[in-house]
């Protein structure tokens, strides 16, 4: 396994760039930590199979440097990088059997027959297919070649790294949760460095350590599943990341209170953000109804079971809140606050840390 260093990367797809926008990946430098499990995760068209393909050795990046363990690889083929790939549609030998499918990366690299056998049928428990690795993979449905390009893909275990590019998207839904966790299990296992691009945040969220999200070329935040939740370094995060994602208001910050919609708030930390546009993000985890607060009118209940989602009304502004299955929500007027820890303040859309300090990750949850 290997660290894997960006060190000013960037892509334009142009000959001559002339302005940011000409550009699918903007500056980037980053270190891919040795065995952890990453995801890159954005909407279509915002750089992610750029990149993964830059570190694949796919595409070469017209700026930067790509580094495995402080060597450069940056124009180095995908063969002489060692990394193992799977990709959104299988890519399987017709005429070989499951079985040979599976073992040809070992073949190819000399190891003993008894090492392959015990490899494969491993790799064949955890794609639960053992009981048909001897067939032959023509006229298999595309399920089943997807998850033999899976297993090609983690049967070897010298790689510097593995990549997976949107690789569940054929994937039955039951099948797709339980290979997720196969490719968990077998991250703490064997500690490779893992990098998964896909655009679905729960993808992202139930199998990586870390989630690098991108927007529009450019990689907005690297953090765990926690840190996007309770604090998403950009509002694209807080609205892409969570269902409903984030509630957005425009406000007036002055230190610890916000106007918003002619009503003051509290927001239990002291803030300072520059003289561009403010606003308040509020998961609608962390939003309250009541008799005091923000003016709002419901406008829909949607019942999904475990909870209820509130579409409110505030000003013209839409918002969500999240609230218990048994809880009575008014029929009409309201008013909402944000519960204690729960709020986020931006300022042109990044966000600003408040002036005593980040309170420990969690509090907001505890606190709501
Ligand atoms: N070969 C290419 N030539 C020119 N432009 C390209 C090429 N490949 C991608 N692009 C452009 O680069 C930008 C980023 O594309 P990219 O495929 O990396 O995004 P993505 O996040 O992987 O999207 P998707 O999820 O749809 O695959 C897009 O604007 C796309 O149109």
């Amino acid at each position: 396994m290997a660290k894997i260093t960006l060190q000013g990367l960037a892509h334009s797809y142009l000959e001559t760039p002339t302005s940011p926008e000409d550009f699918a990946l903007q500056e980037l430098n980053h270190d891919w930590t040795d065995g952890e499990a990453y995801a890159l995760l954005g909407p279509s068209g915002c750089g992610k199979s750029t990149l993964l393909n830059i570190i694949s050795g796919l595409l070469i990046p017209s700026h930067g440097r790509v580094l495995f363990d402080g060597k450069d690889v940056t124009h180095l083929s995908t063969a002489d990088r060692n990394i193992a790939q799977v990709f959104q549609f299988p890519v399987v030998y017709d005429t070989m059997t499951m079985r040979e499918n599976l073992a040809f990366p070992l073949k190819n690299r000399g190891l003993a027959a008894s090492e392959i056998n015990a490899r494969v049928e491993r790799i064949g428990r955890m794609i639960d297919m053992t009981d048909v690795l001897d067939r032959r993979a023509a006229g298999l449905t595309a399920d089943a070649k997807q998850k033999i390009s899976l297993g090609r893909g983690m049967v070897r275990d010298d790689v510097n790294a593995l990549l997976f590019d949107e690789p569940l998207t054929v994937i039955d839904p039951h099948m797709k949760w339980e290979l997720r966790t196969q490719l968990k299990k077998l991250h703490h296992e064997f500690g490779h460095t893992m990098i998964y691009v896909t655009h679905d945040q729960t993808e992202a969220l139930t199998f990586a350590d870390k989630v690098v999200v991108m927007y529009d070329g450019r990689v907005v935040q690297i953090g765990t599943p926690d840190e996007l939740f309770e604090r998403p370094a950009h509002t694209f995060v807080g609205y892409f990341i969570g269902s409903p994602g984030m509630n957005l208001f425009d406000a007036e910050v002055q230190g610890r209170t916000a106007g918003i919609g002619g009503a003051e708030i509290d927001l239990g930390e002291g803030y300072r953000p520059g003289p561009g546009a403010t606003k308040i993000g509020v998961r609608p985890e962390y939003i309250r109804l009541g008799q005091t607060g923000i003016p709002a009118r419901v406008t829909r209940v949607e019942d999904v079971g475990r909870h209820k989602i509130v579409r409110l009304d505030a000003g013209g502004t839409q918002v969500a809140a999240i609230v218990g299955e048994g809880a009575p929500v008014p029929d009409g007027g309201t008013h909402i606050v944000f519960a204690p820890g729960g709020v986020n303040v931006y300022e042109n859309e990044w966000r600003v840390v408040p002036e005593g300090g980040e309170a420990p990750l969690g509090a907001g949850r505890e606190a709501a």
